[in-house]
């Protein structure tokens, strides 16, 4: 079915956390109203009264056009976009849930980080599962270096939009282009989601390693080699290689492995220094997608025979009690390797 983009369609974006509540207000920034799913009653209340998140960037201000909701079947019913940013384990439940309700011309944009764990699934292989092909195909997948608390600030910058379909992509290109927030179009889709999904991985070992209390060589040795088995599985997926190159690939693997903002890289920080994953995770309700990610990339590269050994690492540390210190070793006391991806 062939879709007519209005200027201004109906937006509401699901999944009230830190990005999906920046990425609310920012496009409240040029539409009449946006809508904001949130399973929280709190988080619907503390918008709608307060105009602030009391949950996630409780501390910034949001614009008055910007409406919670908490009925997820009304919300899906009653407009043309839905901007899905739950994260990435609760994703197919919650489009299962809001599926009976979608207008026939609905268009999704993903802003979702992450594998699913239980079927090793990339979020535009659960779309595919989910909807017939004329809403899979509209989808739209947005990555890149951003982090929700620049956003919100109104700070510069420059993220990727990815699909299948160029009417849709270019729609929402342009929802999506301000100017301090500029977004680039590919069609590379599976190419923008792993770099958004795996970098996560590399900057919890970057985190490890500054943890640990390594210098800046061995951080880009994480990010350089980091990039490199990124790219080894985004072969077997059909990625153009050169996407990795770009924005949702390195850009965000460099911002996210090194810098303080992210939860990532703190996570990694946090084990580096010595604390244990269970402690570091229950100390927030905020989501570090690099966790489950590293558990589902790790059976992917076992699956498909690709050579990913910082993710083995990160694994080892998270799920298999290795001390950071020994995985480190192990990494180091690899065999002699030419530098080909
Ligand atoms: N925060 C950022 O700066 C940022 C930037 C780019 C992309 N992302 C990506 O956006 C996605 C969402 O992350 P976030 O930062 O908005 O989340 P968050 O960590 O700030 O918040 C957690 C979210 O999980 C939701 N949640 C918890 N249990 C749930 C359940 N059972 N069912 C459905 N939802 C549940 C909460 O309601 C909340 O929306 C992730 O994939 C993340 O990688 C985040
Ligand atoms: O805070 P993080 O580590 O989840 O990173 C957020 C974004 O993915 C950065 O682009």
């Amino acid at each position: 079915m062939a879709v007519e983009y209005a200027d201004n369609p109906s937006v509401a974006v699901i999944g009230a956390g830190s990005w999906g509540t920046a990425l609310a207000a920012l496009l409240a920034g040029k539409l009449p109203q946006v809508t904001l799913w949130a399973r929280e009653p709190e988080v619907v209340e503390g918008i709608n009264q307060g105009h602030h998140n009391p949950v996630y960037l409780a501390d910034l201000d949001l614009p008055p056009n910007l409406v919670a909701h908490q009925d997820l079947a009304w919300v899906a019913a009653n407009h043309d976009v839905l901007v899905m940013v739950v994260p990435t384990q609760f994703c197919r439940q919650v489009l299962a849930q809001l599926k009976p309700h979608v207008r026939p011309h609905v268009t999704f944009v993903s802003a979702t980080k992450g594998v699913e764990t239980a079927n090793l699934a990339l979020i535009s292989e659960i779309f595919t599962q989910t909807f017939a092909a004329p809403i899979a195909q509209r989808t739209c997948y947005l990555s890149g270096p951003s982090f929700a608390r620049e956003v919100i600030a109104g700070q510069p910058v420059a993220v990727a939009m990815a699909g299948a379909d160029e009417a849709a992509l270019a729609a929402m290109q342009a929802l999506f282009f301000f100017p301090h927030f500029r977004t680039y179009s590919t069609s590379d889709v599976v190419g923008v989601e792993l770099g958004g999904a795996l970098k996560n991985i590399i900057a919890i070992a970057a985190g490890i390693s500054d943890g640990l209390g390594y210098g800046a060589g061995a951080r880009a040795a994480l990010i350089t080699r980091g990039l490199a088995e990124i790219a080894r599985l985004g072969h077997i997926y059909g990625a153009n290689p050169q996407t990795f190159a770009g924005l949702s690939g390195m850009g965000d693997l460099l911002m996210t492995a090194s810098s303080t903002l992210s939860r990532n890289y703190t996570t990694g920080f946090r084990l580096g220094q010595g604390e244990s994953l269970s402690h570091i995770s229950g100390s927030s309700r905020e989501v570090a997608e690099g966790v489950q990610t590293a558990a589902s990339t790790w059976l992917l590269a076992q699956r498909h025979g690709v050579e990913m050994p910082i993710t083995q690492a990160v694994h080892a540390i998270l799920f298999e009690q290795v001390p950071p210190q020994q995985a480190v070793t192990q990494l180091l006391n690899r065999d002699m390797k030419r530098e080909a991806v």
